[in-house]
């Protein structure tokens, strides 16, 4: 055991790439002179609802964003629907649907605008885009909103028209970073119907999420990242374990057990 990552050959890792829609190995971000993504290996099964999740600064933005092909790893590689996605990009961004971090989007296209844009932009021809786009507008009930400027969604609409464009073409793996943070419940059981029917037809979701219950609800499989590292992964009740619920199981996996244990004594007493 030397304690360098492992890095695998290609029978190897051709191999590592049946069945699942991602896989990574050894897959490093540094940052001053900090491995912030620390030499993670991780399998993602075909058809899987995948949850990534982790504290606040445990690496999963980061993780997504190498992934995704948005940040350039220092090390290691990324195979998704079994395509390198650092010496194919252009191939493996055919075959995922990203909801990133940080919604960035054209702010004075009307919702109906910009996803025939970016249909345009993939490649598919008008009225196959129109179609899918209308149904897309439908189906998350964005469909009178389809007029209006995006500059004027709210927090929800915005996730769902990212979603939208992420699914407009079809493709076999979706990339979510908290597809449902700061999203009312009627938006979020809608983004959740979609996703849900997006796996039963055979699609692989993955997604960052801080909202253990929403995981352990949503997810097939589930992998904790704390401090850069994947501490445990796999099917949700082999996370889970023996633990109550995957929020305990979670909090002991990334050692919190004892955090805001202690001091705090004079809180609530009625001394000065
Ligand atoms: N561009 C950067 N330069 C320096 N450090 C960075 C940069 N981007 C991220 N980091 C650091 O890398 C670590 C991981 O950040 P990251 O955003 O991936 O975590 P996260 O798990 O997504 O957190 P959160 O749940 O809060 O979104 C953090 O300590 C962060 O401060």
């Amino acid at each position: 055991m030397t304690g360098l990552p492992h890095y695998p050959g290609p029978d190897e890792l051709a191999a590592s790439t049946r069945g699942n829609a991602l896989v990574l190995r050894g897959l490093r971000k540094t940052y001053d002179g900090r491995n912030v993504v620390d030499d993670i290996d991780l399998d993602v099964p075909t058809g899987s609802f995948f949850g990534l999740v982790g504290p606040n600064g445990a690496g999963k933005t980061t993780t997504l964003s190498m992934v995704t092909g948005l940040l350039r790893p220092d090390a290691g590689r990324v195979l998704l629907a079994g395509v390198d996605v650092w010496q194919d990009p252009v191939t493996a961004k055919t075959r995922m649907g990203v909801l990133p971090d940080g919604l960035r989007l054209f702010e004075r296209l009307s919702g109906l605008e910009l996803l025939s844009y970016l249909g345009r932009l993939r490649g598919i021809d008008p009225d196959t885009v129109r179609s899918r786009a209308e149904e897309l507008l439908k189906v998350l009930d964005l469909a009178d909103a389809g007029t209006k400027l995006v500059a004027d969604y709210s927090t929800g609409m915005r996730k769902k028209i990212t979603l939208a464009a992420a699914l407009l073409h079809s493709p076999p793996v979706l990339l979510l970073d908290e597809p449902l943070e700061a999203v009312d419940p009627v938006s979020a059981r809608i983004i959740r119907t979609v996703l849900s029917r997006y796996t039963a037809g055979g699609g692989t979701v993955i997604f960052s999420s801080h909202v253990m219950a929403l995981v352990e609800d949503l997810c097939s499989h589930v992998a904790v990242m704390a401090r850069g590292r994947i501490v445990a992964s796999g099917d949700l009740a082999t996370v889970r374990g023996d633990a109550r619920n995957l929020d305990d199981a979670f909090i002991h996996l990334i050692g919190a057990d004892d955090v805001g244990k202690g001091g705090l004594e004079w809180l609530g007493s009625s001394q000065a």
